[in-house]
């Protein structure tokens, strides 16, 4: 369970990204973050994530707070990090390795797994990104779509209980889109928190219960029933949203 409690952040350039955001996302919640350009809902995820912290207030993951003394504990950091996968937006960011392989294997073997354990877990997860035809390929090289199926490969390896998903649907062909849906929706039922950000609503139906609703100002104004917010069309404009 995650619990954001009176959260404010700025960059270090000063601008305010986050501004008093108190949430609650349970085990097995699929949220939708939702707000206008530069409303903060990519800091909140990194937050969450732990790749940031907060100048004020307190985060807690299932109970334990989430701060530098903690983060600096490497058994702790290393368990954190395995529980909590990190979609982000653009895929380049985030895949090093000279293989697609090697890019799923990576944070296996980092835990320490055995060689056939790794192996056979990289295989079963490309087969359910449906990317085993490019295990040999050069992430660099593969094209948009390619690569976000990698990198979310690379997080479902690690089983984390927590997917944060960075607007996943961005310069996808609907094909990939609607494979996307189909893919964060079963993981969803199968027990997993979905923390996402969007802007298109038009493939994410079915995916959330609840959506948070990030003002221009940075602050959280409104967590709700997801259907019951894509209904209020009038707010929905009001907040520069639709
Ligand atoms: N690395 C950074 N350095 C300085 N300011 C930043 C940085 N990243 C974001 N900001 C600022 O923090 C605020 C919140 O940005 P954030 O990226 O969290 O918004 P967002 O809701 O994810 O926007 P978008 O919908 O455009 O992705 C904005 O004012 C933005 O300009």
């Amino acid at each position: 369970m995650i619990e954001l409690k009176n959260i404010s952040y700025a960059y270090p350039n000063q601008s305010q990204a986050l501004s008093d955001v108190s949430l609650r996302v349970e085990q097995g919640e699929a949220i939708a973050l939702i707000g206008a350009n530069g409303s903060g809902k990519s800091t909140l995820m990194k937050l969450i994530n732990g790749l940031i912290l907060a100048d004020s207030g307190e985060y807690l993951f299932h109970g334990t707070a989430i701060n530098a003394k903690k983060l600096k504990d490497k058994k702790f950091a290393r368990q954190f990090h395995k529980k909590v996968g990190f979609i982000f937006q653009n895929p380049d960011t985030q895949l090093f390795c000279s293989s697609v392989h090697d890019e799923i294997a990576f944070g296996l073997n980092q835990m320490g797994m055995a060689e056939s354990e790794v192996r056979q877990r990289v295989e079963d997860t490309m087969e359910l990104l449906q990317i085993s035809e490019l295990s040999d390929r050069e992430p660099y090289h593969l094209s948009g779509g390619e690569k976000k199926r990698v990198a979310i490969a690379a997080a479902v390896a690690l089983n984390p209980d927590v997917y944060v998903f960075d607007e996943p649907m961005n310069n996808l062909d609907p094909k990939t889109k609607r494979f996307l849906r189909q893919f964060m929706i079963r993981l969803n039922q199968s027990g997993k928190t979905i923390i996402c950000s969007t802007h298109d609503f038009a493939y994410v139906d079915g995916i959330f219960q609840q959506a948070a609703v990030f003002s221009a100002s940075h602050r959280l104004i409104r967590v709700d029933d997801y259907e019951k917010v894509m209904r209020d069309k009038d707010f929905l404009v009001e907040q520069n949203i639709i």
